[in-house]
C-alpha cells in the first residue's frame, strides 16, 4: 500500500493553467438568443420575480440560484497544513473545494477570498452575503477566530453556516473512526485517544467524539506547546482549556506511550516511527494534515504492521478528509432549504459514512477503483468516487434536518428525492475515473510512437508520473532531450525509456518478422528494412508484435487513416479482419458511442453487425450496459431510400445471431436517444436510449463526431481502434496531451 501517483510541480501548474486560468467558469441555464430571451431575463420581465421576492422572500428559492449555491469563504489563514498565506494564495485550494462541490454533489459554489483577519471584518462581509446563498462554507481560517467567526454567523445568518475544516473533518474522523474501531475490537468508551493540534479541526474532532462517547479522561490534546494540561497557561484559550487534560505527560512523545489511537490535524512529519512504536495493541493512526501527513502509511506500517492508517490524501487507502462530508452534507442541507446544520445533521452523516463503509462494494465501484474493495484494515471509508455517496449520505443528512426542525422545506417522498439525487451525477465523470484507475492497475508499459511530439512526449511523462504505468518513447535522444527541455520537463528525460531503430538489439528480428508478412504483397528487403527501421509507426508496431512493450499510442503526428495502413503491415486490423473504431461522445453527462468512425468506408449490413458486437463490447468494458441504435435518417422503413436499405437490414442480421445486448434499427438519431419521440414507436425493443449509434458510413461518423465537438463542445475520446488482437489506439492530429493520455489509459486497461 505504497503512494504510487506522483504529482510534479509543472503539472500542478500546468493543471491550473490549462485550458483556461484557474478550475472552474460559469455557464447560463436559460436562453439567450433573443430579443425576446433577453426581455424575459432582463429589464421588463425580471421585474415579475424581483417582485415575487420581495413579497415573499422564500421565492428566492424558486426564482433564483440561491438555493442551489454555496460560498466557499477564506482569508487564508490556516491553508490546509501551509499556515497563513494570506486571502490570494487561499484561491486555488477555495476554487478547487468550489468544483468538489458540483462534482460530487451538484452544487454550485463560488469561491470568495477576504483580505482581513479581523474577525469582525469578516462576520460583517459574510452577513452581509446572506441573500445570495443556500449556505456559507468557512474554509481554511485558523483557530481561535474561526470559532468567534462561525458562532456569531450562526446566530444572525438564517442558512447554514458550517467551518468544513471543524467540522467536515470531525464528521469524516467520526466515522472512519467508528469504522477502525470496530475492526480493531476496540470501544470508543474506552480507547485512549491523543489529538495532535488543538486548531479548528483538532477542537471540532474531539467535541465531536467526546459527544459520541469518547471520555474527556481518555482524551489528551496537543499543541505546538505540546500537551494542553489542566493548569497551562502558554499558548492557551478558552477552546484548548475545554479539553485540558488531568495528566503529567507533558510532551505528544510521553502521550503517545499506550495509546489506542492517534488523531493528527498538525503539520507534516510532527509523529515520529518511535511514538507509533509505543503505542498499545491494533493502533488506529489518523495521520490527516496536508497535503503532507504527521507520519507516512509506509512509516508507521514499518514499525507497527498492526496499525490501522488513515491520511487525507487521495493517494493512499483510507482518505480521511472532509472531501468526503461538505458536498453531501450541503446538498441534504439545501434540498430541506434548511436553516442550518446542526449536530443531528454530522452525526448522521457520520453514521451513514461509516455504515456504507461496511456494506459489499458494488463492481462499478471496484471498477471505479480498478481493485476490490470489502471493508478492512485498508477499507475503512468509502471513497470519494464512490458512486453510492450522493443517493445516501443527503438523505441521511436531509431526514435528520427534518426531524430536527430545521428545514423549512421537508422533503414528503424520500424515495423520489433519492432518485432525483441519482439523476444528478455526471455519469462520464465516472467513466473516465474507471478507466484511469484500471489502467493504474494494469501497470501496462506504453510505447509512444511520436517521441519527436511535443504533446506526445508531455503525455508519456504524464502516464508514468500519474502512476499508471511505463512510458517507452520511439525518437532520437537527443531530440527527446531537447523537446523535454523546452516543455520544462528536462528531468523526465532520466525516467522515459527512450528507443529508436539505431539503438535496438531487435531490429534483425522485426525485419524478419515484417519480410515473412510482406514478402508476398510486394515488398522487397529493402523495401522492409526502410519500413522497420524508418516508420515510427511501423517501427512501433513491431515491437508490440514483440512483446516489448504491452500497448501502443500513435497517430498524434499523421492521418488516422495512413497510420492504420501502416499498423497493417503489422497486424491485421483491416476492415476485412474485423477492426472497428469507436469513437465516444461526452457531452452534458451523457455518453454516446458512435462508430466505425475509423476502418470500414461504406459497411454492408454484416460488417454493420459485426461493428455492432465491436461497439457492445467497448462499451460494457466502459461499465455501460449497450443500446445499439442503427442510425439513418428513416425510422423503421420510412421514407423508403435505398441508402437507409442497408441500416434496415443489419438488425436483422443481429436476429439470426442471438446477441446479449439489445438493438434496434433503423432510426433517426432523435428517436434514438429522446425517450419521448422513441415512445411514437412502441414496438422498439431498446428499453432507453440508444447509448450505441452505428451510423452507415465512415463520413457520416466523422460529420457527426466533428459537428459535436466543434458545435456542442463535447468531449471526443477516440477513435477506440477494436476488434485487434493488441491494444492500439490512434490519437489525430488535433489531439491535446490529454487526449493522448486518454488514449494510452485505453490502451492500458484494453478497452478496445
Ligand atoms: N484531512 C482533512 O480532511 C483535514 C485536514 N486538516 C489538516 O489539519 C491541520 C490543521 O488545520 P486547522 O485545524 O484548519 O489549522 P489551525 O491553524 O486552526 O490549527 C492548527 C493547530 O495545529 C497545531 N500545530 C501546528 N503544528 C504542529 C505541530 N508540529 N505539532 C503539534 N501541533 C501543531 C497548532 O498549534 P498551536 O495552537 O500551538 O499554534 C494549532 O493548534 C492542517 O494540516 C490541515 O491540512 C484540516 C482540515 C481537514
Ligand atoms: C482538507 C482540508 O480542508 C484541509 O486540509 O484544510
Ligand atoms: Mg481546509
Amino acid at each position: 500500500m505504497t503512494s504510487k501517483t506522483r504529482i510534479t510541480p509543472e503539472e500542478a501548474l500546468a493543471y491550473h493553467l490549462e485550458p483556461k486560468p484557474g478550475k472552474y467558469e460559469i455557464t447560463p441555464t436559460t436562453p439567450m438568443a433573443t430579443q425576446r430571451d433577453l426581455s424575459l431575463a432582463y429589464s421588463p420581465g425580471v421585474a415579475v420575480p424581483v417582485q415575487a421576492i420581495a413579497d415573499n422572500p422564500a421565492s428566492a428559492y424558486d426564482y433564483t440560484v440561491k438555493g442551489n449555491m454555496v460560498a466557499v469563504i477564506s482569508n487564508g489563514t490556516a491553508i490546509l497544513g501551509m499556515g497563513n498565506l494570506g486571502a490570494l494564495a487561499s484561491k486555488p485550494v477555495m476554487e478547487g473545494k468550489a468544483v468538489l462541490f458540483k462534482r460530487f454533489a451538484d452544487v454550485n459554489a463560488i469561491d470568495i477570498e477576504l483580505d482581513s483577519e479581523d474577525a469582525d471584518d469578516i462576520i460583517k462581509a459574510v452577513a452581509m452575503m446572506g441573500p445570495t446563498f443556500g449556505g456559507i462554507n468557512l474554509e481554511d481560517i485558523k483557530a481561535p477566530e474561526c470559532f468567534i467567526i462561525e458562532q456569531r454567523l450562526k446566530e444572525i445568518m438564517d442558512i447554514p453556516v458550517f467551518h468544513d475544516d471543524q467540522h467536515g473533518t470531525a464528521v469524516i474522523c467520526a466515522a472512519g473512526l467508528i469504522n477502525a474501531l470496530e475492526l480493531s475490537g476496540k470501544k470508543i468508551g474506552d480507547v485512549r485517544i491523543v489529538l495532535n493540534g488543538a486548531g479548528a479541526a483538532g477542537i471540532a474532532c474531539l467535541e465531536l467524539l467526546k459527544s459520541m462517547g469518547a471520555k474527556h479522561d481518555n482524551c489528551i490534546m496537543c499543541d505546538t506547546k505540546g500537551v494542553i494540561y489542566q493548569g497551562r497557561v502558554e499558548g492557551m484559550n478558552q477552546w484548548k482549556s475545554a479539553h485540558a487534560a488531568n495528566t503529567p505527560h507533558r510532551s505528544l512523545e510521553q502521550a503517545m506511550i499506550g495509546a489506542d489511537v492517534f488523531l493528527g490535524v498538525s503539520a507534516k512529519g510532527a509523529v515520529t516511527p518511535e511514538m507509533v512504536s509505543s503505542m498499545a495493541e491494533n493502533p488506529v493512526i489518523f495521520a490527516m494534515a496536508n497535503p503532507d501527513p504527521e507520519i507516512t502509511p509506509e512509516e508507521a506500517h514499518a514499525v507497527r504492521p498492526d496499525a490501522i492508517v488513515a491520511t487525507g490524501r487521495s493517494d493512499y487507502p483510507n482518505q480521511v478528509n472532509n472531501v468526503l462530508g461538505f458536498p453531501y452534507l450541503f446538498r441534504g442541507a439545501l434540498d430541506i432549504h434548511a436553516r442550518a446544520i446542526n449536530d443531528e445533521m454530522k452525526i448522521a452523516c457520520a453514521h451513514a459514512l461509516a455504515a456504507l463503509a461496511r456494506e459489499d462494494v458494488p463492481d462499478e465501484v471496484a471498477m471505479a477503483y480498478g481493485r476490490k474493495l470489502s471493508f478492512g484494515r485498508d477499507y475503512i471509508i468509502p471513497t470519494p468516487f464512490d458512486p453510492r455517496l450522493i443517493y445516501v449520505i443527503p438523505p441521511a443528512v436531509a431526514k435528520a434536518g427534518m426531524d430536527t426542525g430545521v428545514a423549512r422545506r421537508p422533503i414528503v417522498d424520500m424515495n423520489a428525492y433519492i432518485l432525483n439525487l441519482k439523476s444528478r451525477m455526471d455519469p462520464t465523470a465516472s467513466i473516465l475515473q474507471g478507466i484511469h484507475a484500471r489502467a493504474k492497475q494494469a501497470q501496462a508499459r506504453m510505447i509512444f510512437a511520436e517521441g519527436d511530439d511535443p504533446r506526445v512526449l508531455r503525455a508519456a511523462v504524464a502516464y508514468q508520473r500519474a502512476g499508471l504505468g511505463k512510458s517507452i518513447v520511439v525518437g532520437r535522444e537527443l531530440d527527446v532531450m531537447e523537446k523535454l527541455n523546452t516543455a520544462g520537463l528536462t528531468d523526465a528525460h532520466r525516467e522515459l525509456e527512450i528507443v529508436n531503430a539505431a539503438t535496438t538489439p531487435h531490429l534483425e528480428s522485426y525485419r524478419d518478422f515484417l519480410y515473412k508478412r510482406l514478402q508476398r504483397e510486394g515488398h522487397d528487403r529493402q523495401d522492409i528494412h526502410r519500413l522497420a527501421a524508418r516508420d515510427r509507426h511501423v517501427f512501433a508496431a513491431l515491437m508490440l508484435a514483440h512483446g516489448h512493450g504491452d500497448g501502443l499510442v500513435t497517430g498524434a503526428t499523421r492521418k488516422s487513416a495512413h497510420v492504420l495502413s501502416l499498423i497493417n503491415h503489422v497486424f491485421d486490423a483491416k476492415a476485412t479482419d474485423g477492426a472497428v473504431g469507436v469513437t465516444a461522445l461526452l457531452h452534458k453527462g451523457k455518453i454516446v458511442l458512435i462508430t466505425d468512425t475509423l476502418v470500414h468506408e461504406w459497411p454492408e449490413p454484416d460488417d454493420l453487425a459485426n461493428i455492432a458486437i465491436k461497439a457492445a463490447g467497448v462499451a460494457r468494458n466502459l461499465g455501460l450496459e449497450p443500446r445499439v441504435a442503427f442510425v439513418s435518417f428513416s425510422t423503421f422503413g420510412y421514407p423508403v431510400s435505398e441508402r437507409a436499405t442497408k441500416m434496415h437490414a443489419a438488425p436483422k442480421v443481429l436476429d439470426a445471431m442471438n446477441v446479449d445486448f439489445e438493438y434496434e434499427g433503423e432510426m433517426t438519431v432523435d428517436v434514438a436517444l429522446n425517450p419521448e419521440i422513441a415512445a411514437n414507436y412502441p414496438f422498439n425493443r431498446l428499453t432507453g436510449p440508444a447509448n450505441i449509434l452505428v451510423v452507415p458510413a465512415r463520413h457520416s461518423a466523422s460529420i457527426s463526431v466533428k459537428l459535436m465537438q466543434e458545435m456542442a463542445g463535447a468531449t471526443v475520446i477516440g477513435p477506440i481502434l477494436t476488434g485487434v488482437p493488441h491494444p492500439i489506439q490512434i490519437c489525430t492530429s488535433s489531439s491535446t496531451v490529454n487526449d493522448i493520455l486518454n488514449m494510452a489509459v485505453l490502451a492500458a486497461c484494453k478497452v478496445g
